[in-house]
């Protein structure tokens, strides 16, 4: 038995959901590049959950359902107001929130699949509202009720700040939520895959998934690009900060991927978002340093932006905190965990590889008084 470090090319399982082929990435057999100009984030939802684009009427239907399923129990609320909150990570609150979240739902442990359905829409719907509430309670204010004739980004941005947003701040965070809703087997999906092909719950697989995607080798990372971007401060000093980094063999957040090797394509939207975004808001500097730091880097390693990269400067454009940027992937990738986790019920068999054992060979039991 030989260990592949990383799994790095294991084929783990098959999968209808999405695709990564030749640097393209399709949802079900579409192009990213056409669902982000022409869907809806909701589209996307349905298309992952079913496999097909919805009609107007399922459309219409799963918009109701979610809207009618965005209000989270108040006793989660009100023990946001019991964590040490200046110092918890809003990735660690959703993730124990979500875990929560699961106590309060009768039909946790039902494992049906309409049982599993009516799960996957109060997951997707309340996720954002799990977010924007922990976001005003830390800040001393009063969470926001969702409004239910918003979609869900616009409700998102509202339920974050207090007031309705514009359409262009709808549009880019409609878009971003397209863009990283799911992506084959990256480390959360499968870790939540491996969770539920247990036959456990889907609260626990998608609590599983949210610690994962915490790690900023992950969604992480987006948080950690505006922490450089900052750093950098401006374009001129651009050149000598990765210089430096690269010199002390440090990772450039942003940047490599295990499985695009030209470039990752949901990075050119991203970038063009960064670009308008950073004119409107008249700082135009995050755009301009981040395509410093990807020039300089570029040109000395083939290391081309992932999604997280460009994502960092457009989410700063609307106004969010920064380390709010990795839950707010988690509000969209849920939408392909729940995919993924409806798939693997469906086909089900335990995750159980092999590990080649490197320890001591073996050795006689000595003991304790001989120690
Ligand atoms: C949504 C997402 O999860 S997208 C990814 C988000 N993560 C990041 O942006 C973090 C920075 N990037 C990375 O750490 C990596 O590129 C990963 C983890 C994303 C993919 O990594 P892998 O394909 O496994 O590459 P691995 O980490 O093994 O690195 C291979 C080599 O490339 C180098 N490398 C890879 N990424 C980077 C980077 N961002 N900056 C500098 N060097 C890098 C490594 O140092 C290593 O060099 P070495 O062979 O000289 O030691
Ligand atoms: O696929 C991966 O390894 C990471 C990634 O880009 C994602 O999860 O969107």
């Amino acid at each position: 038995m030989t260990a592949t470090r990383g799994l790095e090319g294991i084929v783990a399982t098959t999968s209808s959901i999405s695709s990564i082929i030749d640097d393209t990435l399709t949802y079900v057999g579409y192009n990213i590049d056409d669902l982000t100009k022409n869907a809806s984030f909701e589209e996307i939802i349905y298309l992952l959950w079913h496999l097909e684009l919805p009609n107007k009427q399922q459309l219409d239907e799963l918009k109701q359902q979610l809207a009618d399923n965005m209000e989270v129990p108040q006793e989660i609320i009100d023990s946001f107001k019991t964590y040490p909150i200046e110092k918890v990570h809003p990735m660690a609150a959703l993730r124990t929130a979500v875990s929560t979240l699961g106590l309060f739902d009768e039909e946790a442990d039902v494992m049906e699949k309409e049982a599993n359905f009516r799960k996957a829409i109060r997951l997707q719907a309340k996720m954002p509202t799990l977010v924007a509430a922990f976001a005003r309670i830390r800040n001393g204010e009063e969470p926001v009720a969702p409004n239910k004739n918003f979609g869900l980004a616009k409700n998102f941005l509202y339920m974050l700040n207090g007031e309705e947003p514009s359409s262009i701040e709808i549009e880019a965070m409609d878009k971003a939520l397209i863009l990283h809703a799911d992506h084959e087997l990256n480390a959360s999906t499968f870790t939540a895959r491996v969770c539920v092909a247990t036959l456990s719950d889907m609260y626990s697989g998608v609590t599983a998934a949210i610690g994962a995607l915490k790690g900023p080798l992950h969604g992480g990372a987006n948080e950690q690009v505006m922490k450089m971007l900052t750093e950098v401060g401006s374009v001129d000093k651009a050149e000598e900060y990765i210089l430096n980094k690269l010199a002390n063999k440090e990772k450039i957040m942003g940047f490599g991927h295990r499985v695009y090797r030209k470039g990752d394509p949901r990075a050119k939207h991203l970038r063009e978002m960064s670009q308008k975004l950073t004119e409107i808001t008249g700082e135009p500097q995050w755009y301009e340093i981040s395509e410093k730091v990807r020039e300089v880097l570029t040109s000395k390693k083939p290391l081309p932006p992932n999604v997280d990269f460009y994502s960092a400067s457009v989410y700063h454009s609307l106004n969010i905190d920064h380390d709010l940027f990795t839950p707010i992937f988690a509000v969209s990738r849920v939408s392909g965990w729940i995919a993924h986790i409806l798939e693997q019920y469906e086909n089900n068999r335990l995750i159980r590889p092999r590990a080649e054992y490197t320890g001591p060979g073996m050795r006689t039991f000595k003991p304790l008084e001989d120690r």
